[in-house]
């Protein structure tokens, strides 16, 4: 077999094997859904290949779906270079600048109110210190405007130190003399942890000087923020230009995994479901799932906008009246590509916006002037039971109601429960990030669900279509064995 390198990344992956068992694949083996076709076409960065499939994994950049795996006819991958491609021999000794989204929620007397964010990143950290590493950790919390002590990143380092098992140190700057001189002192399987990289109002600007200084810190970088992959800033995207490799992180994989991978290529029938607040924060992801979903189910405030645009009569329901042509337009293309579009049948409607108003259950035909839909009702939540136990992936971003108001949150609860119910069996069950999420966490059900997004605003950019700047600024893992 002849080997042609086609990029840098080549070496690497050869030095790893690209489908043997190394960390990588092992990795990508547990998170992947196997695709059930028998062959495969990848078209990724202007080139394509049919493989067969009798032994791969499937992994993506944000811009081309990438498929990994030997066949009959050889071996093709392409795909963002991963952390786990990279060998003890590639890492010990190594300072390695690990851009984390550690963006957690603090309460007032800054305790951490959910740590996932931090569980997220500990597979990778944990991987670099085992392989000897040197760990220069960084992230944002908040968005302060320059030093802002409400933002330090000291509440972090204990629940960091316990979950990696080992005293987690941490610098009061992220660059500078002190910084140096503690990455200098850093043993192997050491981590620090940078102050708050936003402290520098050059790190929302992308700028290069100080993209320079964080990437001098450094011999390598490692992005593992997912949540932060949709801003092009100087930790995220600028440092990749002055520090080589620079590969993904485990989440970072996974993120784009599920939210490429499994949307690209699902195992069908595979339906969408999407609520939330108002349909013109959803436009892009609506088109795009409608380009690759078999089902659509339709929930939240948005639904209001498609009924009026239908004629119906909506109360004083949340309408955006700009976008009824929109939402006109949006049924008649998933009527054109076949897709399976439902809307609720019956809504819950309240007199008030308030968790104490007065409710009740009306079909969708049936909203009164003064009275505002809120939920979806028990026959839709009915029939979109019967419509997702059709399916093999479901991917949900956005409520279903007001599930902050006990009232109004049975038809987001329901979906949760199916979904959790779903994954049991087997259905690949994806929750998109932002408050779909909460309401996951708060049924109960998270721990059951196939993946659950760590981003908001970048895993609606990823769904949309969008390239992530903190993903495509990554090295390119392309071989190809003939
Ligand atoms: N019928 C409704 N009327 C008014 N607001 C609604 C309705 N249904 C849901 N909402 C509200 O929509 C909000 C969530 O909408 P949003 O568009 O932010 O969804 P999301 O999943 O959180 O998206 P993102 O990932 O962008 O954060 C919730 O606060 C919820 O109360
Ligand atoms: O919480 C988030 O969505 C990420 O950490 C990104 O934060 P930002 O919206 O302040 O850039």
């Amino acid at each position: 077999m002849a080997s042609v390198a086609a990029s840098p990344a080549f070496s690497l992956l050869k030095s790893t094997g690209a489908t043997a068992s190394s960390a990588a694949t092992r990795a990508r083996a547990s998170l992947l859904p196997i695709p059930s076709s028998k062959s495969i076409s990848a078209r990724p960065l202007g080139f394509s290949a049919v493989l067969d499939s009798r032994r791969f994994s499937l992994h993506v950049s944000s811009k081309v779906q990438s498929v990994r795996g030997r066949g009959s006819r050889g071996v093709v991958s392409m795909a963002k270079k991963s952390v786990g491609d990279l060998t003890s021999a590639d890492l010990k000794g190594k300072k390695v600048f690990v851009r984390a989204d550690l963006n957690v929620p603090l309460d007032d007397n800054q305790t951490i109110t959910d740590d996932t964010r931090i569980r997220a990143a500990v597979p990778t950290i944990k991987y670099l210190i085992e392989n000897g590493a040197k760990v220069i950790l960084s992230t944002h919390l908040g968005r302060p405007k320059g030093v802002t002590p409400k933002f330090s990143l000291a509440p972090l380092v204990p629940r960091l130190s316990e979950l990696l098992g080992i005293e987690v140190k941490k610098a009061d700057d992220c660059i500078g003399p002190e910084v140096e001189s503690l990455v200098a002192s850093l043993p192997e399987g050491g981590v620090l942890l940078l102050e708050n990289v936003r402290f520098y109002k050059e790190e929302e600007k992308n700028d290069p000087e100080f993209a320079k200084k964080l990437a001098s810190l450094a011999d390598l970088y490692v992005n593992d923020a997912f949540g932060t992959a949709h801003r092009a800033h100087a930790s995220t995207e600028g440092v990749t230009k002055f520090l080589k490799p620079s590969v993904a992180g485990f989440l970072l994989q996974k993120e784009l995994d599920y939210l490429v991978g499994a949307v690209s290529s699902p195992k069908r029938p595979f339906a969408a479901i999407v609520g939330g607040s108002k349909v013109s924060s959803k436009i892009g992801v609506i088109e795009s799932l409608l380009e690759k979903c078999d089902i659509l189910l339709l929930g939240g405030g948005m639904i209001f906008t498609f009924y009026k645009a239908q004629g119906l009569s909506v109360g004083s329901s949340l309408v955006e009246e700009d976008k009824l042509e929109l939402a006109t337009s949006l049924l008649a293309k998933a009527k054109a590509k076949g897709v399976s579009l439902l809307l609720p049948t019956d809504v819950v409607v309240a007199d008030k916006f308030a968790p104490d108003a007065n409710s009740k259950v009306v079909p969708a035909s049936g909203i009164e002037d003064g009275w505002m839909g809120l939920d979806i009702g028990p026959d839709s939540i009915k029939t979109f039971n019967e419509a997702l136990d059709t399916t093999q992936t479901v991917i949900w971003n956005g409520p279903m109601g007001v599930f902050e108001m006990e009232k109004f949150a049975a038809g987001t609860e329901a979906v949760a429960n199916k979904l959790a119910e779903l994954s049991e069996k087997g259905v690949t069950t994806i929750i998109g990030g932002g408050d779909s999420v909460a309401a996951v966490e708060k049924v109960g059900v998270a721990g059951v669900m196939s993946h659950i997004s760590t981003g908001g605003g970048a895993s609606l950019e990823l769904l949309e279509g969008k390239v992530l700047p903190g993903v495509i600024a990554l090295d390119e893992a392309i071989t190809v064995t003939v």
